[in-house]
């Protein structure tokens, strides 16, 4: 079972983990620091036993891999050791999307995220505003 384009190396050659942050379908996902550049990264940890399917997972990396957007988490390689895949990324550490659009964020990060509502609004009646301010009060429930 060969999963295309991972690295047969060592990743704790290449990463330091530093704790779990949660688990998901796949496996568990911990947050590392790359021992080179400090930088830090969620990896996802896969147990794979032979005949497994891995089309799923196959897709997941090949899609992260063909997006490349600075807004769009990074993807920075994979590596099959042993019987575990390892798939590194951006580290996100700002919670999930849902979290935010149900109001249970910062009200900074709630707010600035209300505010993108408000740029599509404008956008979508042909308006420009060149100066958008980020309130800082109630967290309520987003409105859209
Ligand atoms: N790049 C990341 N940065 C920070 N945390 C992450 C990152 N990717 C995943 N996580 C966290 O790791 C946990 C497991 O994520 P994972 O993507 O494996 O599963 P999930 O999204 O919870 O569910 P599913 O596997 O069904 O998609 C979640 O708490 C998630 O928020």
């Amino acid at each position: 079972m060969d999963v295309i384009g991972v690295s047969f190396l060592d990743p704790l050659d290449d990463y330091e983990l530093v704790h779990r942050i949660g688990s998901g379908t796949y496996g568990d996902v911990f947050k590392a620091r790359n021992i080179k550049t400090s930088e830090m990264s969620a990896i996802k940890i896969v147990k794979l036993d032979p005949g497994d399917d891995i089309t799923s997972i196959q897709q997941e990396i090949t899609m992260m891999k063909e997006c490349k957007h600075k807004n769009i988490v990074a993807y920075f390689g994979s590596y099959h050791r042993n019987t575990k895949l390892w798939i590194c990324m951006e580290y996100c550490g700002g919670g999930s999307l849902q979290d935010i659009y149900q109001g249970k964020s910062d009200p900074v990060i709630v707010n600035a995220f209300r505010c993108t509502f408000g740029l599509h609004y404008l956008h979508e009646t042909g308006k420009m505003h060149r100066d958008i301010k980020v309130p800082y009060q109630s967290m309520n429930a987003l409105r859209h």
